[in-house]
């Protein structure tokens, strides 16, 4: 459950990017500081800010960059990539063609999966099988984004460990059969300005991301520097606004550490609402689990919440599957 949190917390986290793989690291006083603040952070709102992450501020704003290069491109070159259930749902879908409870979503994107091989997890990995689109004239994309999805495939691990070590004292607990081979989800997503969107006396179509909650284990957001757009409810229904701060990531808690940490942790609701003038560019990168893995409440989270299990047994790519199919109806 989360609190009536009015903002989100900022966690400087260098101590564990450089210690959380050190034997002993557990007892170092500058790293149980961060999962402290780490603890605190996931149980009052499911949402924090990192600094001193340690990937580079100019691959961070290069990523973003690339995204508007490629919004910017005629429709037509952009539909070269377009998005299909045959392509594992990978690659570009247009503004309001992704679905949230119902109502499209007032912006566009691309879609982009771990790689799942034909017969990899049989029928559970079947509708996610397929290769990557990526922008044909764009040449650097595909390696940029690459290289910025194994950045953030480690820092999450990190991040991960430091959670792991709050949550049951043993820094690994996230990996080997929950996480140790983690599948990752990158959407590269453009939101359209306000005046784009409110084109017409309508104002029902001005969100550009419904109340969501994420479905993995840990949310990195990379936003443009200059627009307010992302909100974050807490347990009131207040929407709490997530501002850019330059030199961040804004992370936040998936339904499967939700219900790992038996509910200590929320997968707490978020939306995006672009009212700027300006063409919004976020990239989130989805740290989940081994993509067959059967996520149920540890031991140790159920005796830290009272003792009663909050939660069936979920396995991860069957939730994935079905959020992917019923976001393109
Ligand atoms: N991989 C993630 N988390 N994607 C988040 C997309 C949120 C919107 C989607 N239509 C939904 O309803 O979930
Ligand atoms: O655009 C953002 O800031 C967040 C996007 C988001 O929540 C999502 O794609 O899951
Ligand atoms: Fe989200």
């Amino acid at each position: 459950m989360t609190t009536d949190f009015k903002t989100i917390p900022i966690i400087d986290i260098s101590s564990l990017v450089s210690k959380c793989d050190e034997p002993g690291m557990a007892q170092d006083p500058t790293v149980c500081e961060v999962v402290k603040q780490l603890d605190q952070a996931c149980r009052e709102a499911g949402f924090f800010y990192v600094r001193g992450h340690g990937i580079p501020d100019s691959l961070i704003k290069e990523v973003k960059s690339l995204a508007h290069k490629f919004f910017h491109l005629p429709y037509e070159e952009k539909l070269k990539i377009k998005m299909t259930p045959a392509a594992g749902y990978r690659g570009y879908q247009r503004v309001g063609e992704n679905v949230t409870k119902g109502t499209p979503d007032m912006h566009e994107a691309i879609d982009c999966y771990k790689e799942v091989t034909p017969g990899m997890y049989g029928a559970l990995g079947k509708p996610m099988e397929g290769c990557n689109q990526w922008p044909l004239n764009l040449p650097n994309f595909k390696s940029l984004m690459e290289e910025y999805v194994s950045l953030c495939t480690d820092l999450s691990r990190k991040i991960l460990r430091g959670i792991a070590l709050t949550l049951c004292g043993s820094a690994d607990a996230l990996e080997g059969e929950i996480g140790g081979n983690p599948f990752w989800v990158l959407r590269i997503i453009g939101y359209p300005d306000v005046s784009s969107v409110k084109g017409h006396d309508s104002n029902e179509n001005d969100i550009g991301c419904g109340a969501h909650p994420d479905y993995g284990l840990l949310t990195l957001v990379n936003q443009d520097d200059d627009i307010t757009a992302l909100e974050v409810r807490n347990m009131s229904g207040e929407w709490i606004a997530a501002p850019p701060i330059p030199g961040t990531f804004v992370c936040n808690i998936g339904d499967m550490l939700k219900i790992w940490s038996n509910g200590l942790y929320d997968s707490t609701l978020h939306r995006v609402v672009n009212n700027s003038p300006k063409y919004r560019v976020c990239v989130a990168y989805f740290h989940e689990p081994n993509f067959d893995a059967a996520i149920e409440p540890s031991e140790f989270c159920v005796k830290k919440t009272g003792g009663t299990r909050r939660s069936g047994k979920a396995v991860y790519g069957e939730h994935l599957v079905s959020k992917v199919q019923t976001n393109f109806g």
